[in-house]
């Protein structure tokens, strides 16, 4: 049995308006990592304010552990753990309090399961009497996992959770996500960043309301459909447009300091310097690259 199970779900807000997920799809299997990839906008909080049944869907059907989203919402309720992408914790009460706050509401206590969030609350203990509305960003987000854990979901549904964290927490979240995910606990967890994709079992991205792609992070990169090369060591502006003037030039963006340029046959490493060399641009390096998860999103988008 497919852990979570959504079925042309479609969600509108408002008559005349785009749908904010339109007719989407896809299978979670029962302990996989699943990261739901794509801008602001997307549709991704909608998504998951379905899946945790605190929202109708105007069409399609979905299921978590088996259960209907509409018909068995409090099975599933009970069942899950969830913690949305703005801050969900009591503001006034500690540390603790939160922590005894969230496990009384579905009815365990925090020794029943502390062995699951021992690790993530031996950072936070030293805190432990401090309100939650005074403690870090970093800190925040593990208080808020670890009341998400409390009483040890089947499924655990994370929006966002590292967006505006430091890049060590981040990368500290993700390693208890991987934790978690070997404790068969089954994950769906949204990004914005696209380095974050590759730390996923699968990934679908997602862009106005639509699904592009379903794939493994890997399966998605070797899925890319052009020859790509990472062309710097020249002013951006003036690569991009170069690039973008080749006969045979698909796409040109700017990735940090490097351009990658995507073209619908191999022009060849030394062609290509040429041609920026012919274009002024001599000192302009070239290299073939292998296309990373964010090539692949900026070419699906072009191509929906
Ligand atoms: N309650 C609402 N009323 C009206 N429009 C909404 C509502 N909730 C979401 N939307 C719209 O639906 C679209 C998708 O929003 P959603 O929050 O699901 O996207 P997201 O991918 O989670 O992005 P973000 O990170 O910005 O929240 C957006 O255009 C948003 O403005």
């Amino acid at each position: 049995m497919d852990a979570i199970r959504v079925e042309n779900i479609t969600r509108a807000f408002g008559k005349g308006q785009a749908p904010a997920v339109d007719g989407v799809s896809f299978t979670v299997g029962e302990g996989e990592l699943f990261g739901l990839i794509g801008p602001d906008g997307a549709g991704k909080t909608t998504l998951f304010r379905i899946l945790i049944t605190l929202l109708l869907p105007d069409a399609g059907h979905a299921s978590v552990g088996g259960h209907d989203v509409v018909r068995d919402y409090q099975k599933i309720r009970s069942t899950v753990g969830y913690m949305p992408g703005k801050f969900s914790l009591y503001t006034d009460l500690t540390v603790e309090e939160n922590l005894h706050f969230f496990a009384s509401v579905f009815n365990t206590k925090v020794s029943d399961h502390y062995a699951l969030i021992r690790d993530l609350y031996e950072q936070i203990k030293p805190f432990k009497d401090r309100r939650a509305g005074k403690l870090s960003g970093g800190m925040k987000q593990k208080l808020a996992l670890c009341c998400a854990l409390i009483h040890r979901p089947t499924a655990l549904f994370l929006d966002e959770p590292t967006t505006g964290v430091d890049p060590v927490s981040r990368k500290e979240f993700w390693d208890m996500l991987g934790r978690l995910r070997a404790e068969g606990i089954t994950i769906l967890v949204s990004t914005p960043y696209m380095d974050e994709a590759a730390r996923c079992d699968r990934i679908a991205l997602i862009q106005q309301g639509r699904i592009l792609s379903v794939d493994t992070p890997a399966g998605l990169r070797a899925g890319y459909p052009h020859p790509l090369y990472a062309v710097g060591g020249a002013p951006m502006p003036a690569l991009l447009q170069q690039l973008a003037h080749h006969p045979q030039a698909v796409s040109s963006y700017a990735f940090g300091e490097w351009a990658h340029a995507a073209f619908t046959a191999d022009p060849g490493a030394a062609a290509l310097q040429g041609y920026l060399r012919d274009a002024g641009l001599a000192a302009a390096s070239v290299q073939p690259t292998d296309a990373t998860i964010e090539d692949c999103f900026m070419d699906l988008m072009k191509r929906n």
